[in-house]
């Protein structure tokens, strides 16, 4: 049986903060990877994230932090990254240590920038980590619903199902239940995706469309993600399973969701520099757009929502035109 060995978490943000306080859970033991001293030196003056899901405690001896990423390499066998995908490669820029015999799970919902690649494949390509010793963590999880212990769905991709099965069970617990899937690329690729349809659902909310259209957006937007699920990796696959539709249904609609409130404030007619200052989290699907744009010019797939969150985001094209337009793509 496959054991995840000593677990860290290499991230300090909200999703970051949720799923140490789920490892920690289990394991009472974690490395903690955080880029700043000052953070974590409050974090263990204070007994909590400073900045993040602040009503999360934690037991500070159960924890081994360092802002020195080789440290928490080293040491550990399972490497959770959950930090925001813009920033990945500058983390990892800082490695001398090899991954290559690591379990390396992703928990991050965006492409890797310039690459546009997921990043379970860049860690293939790039750092030699080998397809079943990468896995990845999807469903519909807002951190802030797992710090209130919330019940909530995750699920664990991994071409090698025992490892997905132990690193499940690691997570498994009274709020957090857990499935498992070889359909690693399609978690990836669909995570990011909902993030572009989340800001997409948050531009028409802004420009006042209602409940009706709403529906008929993300019935769209599943539409459209089940054509590019089915280019990218063309498995059997339900993309009405949680990890897909679930994720796309609690991102496109709740209170939580950043990606859905970024978007609602280009609808009001806020610009995009202006919406990231006034978001203090990020909204991973600003960048995941861009991405998923590039990505499909090689590959062609029907994606008149992408299409259109692109065009209002990096062209300048009023949001009120391009929604105009995609209404008449609908079915
Ligand atoms: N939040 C959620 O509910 C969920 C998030 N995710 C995914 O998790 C990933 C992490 O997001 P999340 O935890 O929400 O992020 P947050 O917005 O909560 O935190 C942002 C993180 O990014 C760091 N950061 C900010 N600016 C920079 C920079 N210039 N260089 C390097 N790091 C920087 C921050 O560090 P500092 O505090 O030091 O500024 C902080 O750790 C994303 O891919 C997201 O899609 C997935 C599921 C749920
Ligand atoms: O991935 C998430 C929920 O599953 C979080 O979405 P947001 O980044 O839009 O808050």
């Amino acid at each position: 049986m496959f054991d995840c060995g000593k677990i860290a978490i290499i991230g300090g943000g909200s999703w970051a903060t949720a799923i140490a306080k789920i490892v920690i859970g289990h394991t009472h033991h974690i490395g903690w990877y955080m880029r700043r001293d000052d953070s974590i030196e409050e974090f263990k003056r204070i007994g909590h994230n400073p900045n993040y899901l602040t009503s999360v405690h934690f037991n500070t001896n159960e924890i081994f932090f360092s802002s020195d990423i080789n440290r928490i390499v080293e040491a550990y066998d399972t490497l959770v990254f959950v930090v925001p995908s813009p920033y990945l490669k500058n983390h990892l820029k800082k490695l001398k240590t090899r991954l290559r015999d690591k379990f390396i799970v992703t928990a991050i919902k965006g492409l890797v920038s310039d690459d546009n690649i997921a990043c379970s494949e860049y860690f293939h390509e790039v750092y030699d980590v080998p397809e079943e010793n990468l896995a990845c963590i999807g469903g519909p999880s807002h951190a802030e619903e797992v710090a209130l212990e919330r019940l909530s769905y995750l699920t664990i991709g991994c071409s090698d199902q025992e490892k997905a099965q132990a690193f499940a069970d690691v997570l498994d617990s009274e709020f957090i239940k857990t499935k498992t899937s070889s359909d690693v690329i399609g978690i990836e690729y669909s995570s990011v995706l909902k993030n572009v349809y989340a800001i997409a659902s948050g531009i028409c909310s802004g420009l006042k469309y209602g409940d009706n259209f709403q529906a008929v957006l993300i019935s769209n937007a599943v539409q459209e993600m089940s054509r590019f699920l089915t280019a990218i990796n063309p498995i059997e696959r339900s993309v009405y399973d949680s990890v897909y539709l679930g994720d796309l249904l609690v991102t496109g609609y709740s209170k939580f969701s950043r990606n859905r409130t970024f978007g609602t404030m280009i609808g009001k007619g806020y610009s995009v520099k202006s919406a990231q200052i006034e978001m203090e989290m990020i909204a991973e699907g600003f960048f995941g757009t861009k991405c998923m744009k590039e990505k499909n010019r090689h590959m062609h797939v029907n994606m008149p929502i992408l299409d259109a969150v692109y065009n209002i985001l990096y062209e300048r094209i009023s949001p009120q035109i391009e929604i105009k337009l995609l209404t008449d793509s609908f079915r």
